[in-house]
C-alpha cells in the first residue's frame, strides 16, 4: 500500500469530504445495528441515547480509510467520533463525556 499522504492529495479530499458527509460521524468496526467490536458497539449505544441520526463508516471494509484517518486524525483507534468535522473521541472520551453530562453539547443535539 503507498502510505503517502499530503494535505494536498486527494484522497485528504475524499477523507475530509467523508468525515463531514453527516452531522455526526462515527468510524467504527462493524454498523450500528451489527456491531463488531465492543468498543464500538458501546458507543453506538451512547449515541443512540441522544439520536438516531448519524451516519457511520465501517473501517473493517476498507484498509484505506482506516490507517489514512489514522494519520488524518492523529487517532490511532476506532471508534472515532466526529461532530460536524470536529474529532471527539473514541470510546473512553465519549464514555467519560456522556457520564460528566457533556456529550449532548459536543454533538450538537438539540433533543
Ligand atoms: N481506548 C480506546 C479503545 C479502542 C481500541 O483500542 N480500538 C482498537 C481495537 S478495536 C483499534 O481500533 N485498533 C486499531 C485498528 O484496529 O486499526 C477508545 O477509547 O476508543
Amino acid at each position: 500500500m503507498n502510505s503517502s499522504f499530503s494535505e494536498d492529495s486527494s484522497e485528504f479530499h475524499n477523507l475530509r469530504d467523508l468525515i463531514y458527509s453527516s452531522p455526526i460521524m462515527l468510524f467504527m468496526k462493524g454498523s450500528p445495528d451489527f456491531p463488531l467490536c465492543g468498543f464500538s458497539k458501546k458507543v453506538v449505544e451512547i449515541l443512540k441515547f441522544y439520536t438516531d441520526d448519524f451516519g457511520f463508516f465501517d473501517v473493517l471494509k476498507d484498509d484505506v480509510v482506516r490507517e489514512k484517518i489514522k494519520i488524518f486524525s492523529n487517532w490511532p483507534t476506532f471508534p472515532q467520533v466526529y461532530a460536524r468535522g470536529e474529532l471527539i473521541g473514541g470510546c473512553d472520551i465519549v464514555t467519560l463525556l456522556h457520564e460528566q453530562g457533556s456529550l449532548r453539547e459536543k454533538l450538537s443535539v438539540n433533543v
